[in-house]
């Protein structure tokens, strides 16, 4: 390795334009006419566990055999905090918790604030910036909150700090959500998972329950 990327004329045509355009807000960032609304009357309490969504989920299903397992309290408003601790099976670079995984747990994270506005929502973007390396054995301590609601998206953000949940930040996160219908997981879903998920009477509630406010 020589430790230098050899720089390449660009290709013609490709020049910078003399003027750039105005920065772009991301789509992750609330737009103006966003509302905060009040939590869901079937919000979990605060300072409650929110509950996994799905027992075989990889961020928080008890039953996933090597998932994150993620534990999620709801706050006083369109709050919740977490905690993952990184384990030796979670590198990236020797001795220190892989990229990938810490946005795991920050999409769980942020996914799991849809259950104060009882909403059922996917991921649609989600950006993250690494400030500092997290080492093995450390415990991220994640607070995540909606930032704003417009129609079906729910934006949000999060921060994850080590040495403490005041410790330095980490990871920061942000996240649009699009909400969706059942029918996003019935149609999609592979039909063994989804027959197994209807049968089970509590996931099948909490589904029903999503219909009557979709
Ligand atoms: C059978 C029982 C199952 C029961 C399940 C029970 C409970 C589950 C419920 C809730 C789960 C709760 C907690 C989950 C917690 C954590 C889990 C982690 C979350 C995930 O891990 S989840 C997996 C990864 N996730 C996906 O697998 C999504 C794949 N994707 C799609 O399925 C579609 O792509 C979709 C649905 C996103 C949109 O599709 P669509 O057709 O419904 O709507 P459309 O495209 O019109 O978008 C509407 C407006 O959002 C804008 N928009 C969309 N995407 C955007 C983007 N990327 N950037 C900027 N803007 C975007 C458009 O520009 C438009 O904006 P506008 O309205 O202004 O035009």
């Amino acid at each position: 390795m020589t430790g230098s990327i050899t720089s390449q004329p660009a290709p013609k045509g490709s020049e910078q334009p003399a003027e750039r355009p105005a920065a772009q807000l991301s789509p992750t960032t609330p737009p103006q006419e966003a509302v905060l609304p009040p939590r869901a009357p079937e919000a979990p309490a605060p300072g409650t566990l929110v509950g996994s969504h799905y027992d075989h989920c990889f961020g928080c299903g008890p039953q996933h055999p090597a998932g994150l397992r993620m534990t999620v309290v709801a706050g006083e408003g369109l709050d919740v905090t977490a905690e993952f601790t990184v384990g030796a099976g979670h590198q990236g670079g020797p001795g220190l918790a892989h990229g990938g995984l810490l946005t795991t747990a920050m999409d769980e994270t942020l996914g799991s604030l849809n259950w104060l506005l009882h909403a059922a929502a996917v991921t649609g973007r989600l950006e993250t910036d690494f400030v500092r390396p997290v080492p093995v054995d450390s415990v991220l301590h994640i607070r995540a909150r909606i930032t704003g609601v417009h129609g079906r998206k729910i934006y949000s953000a999060a921060e994850g700090r080590i040495g403490g949940p005041d410790g330095p930040v980490a990871i920061r996160a942000q996240a649009l959500f699009i909400q969706v219908k059942l029918e996003h997981f019935t149609q999609h879903g592979r039909p063994e998972d989804i027959k197994k998920a209807l049968d089970d009477p509590d996931l099948f509630k909490r589904a029903r329950a999503f219909e009557v406010n979709p």
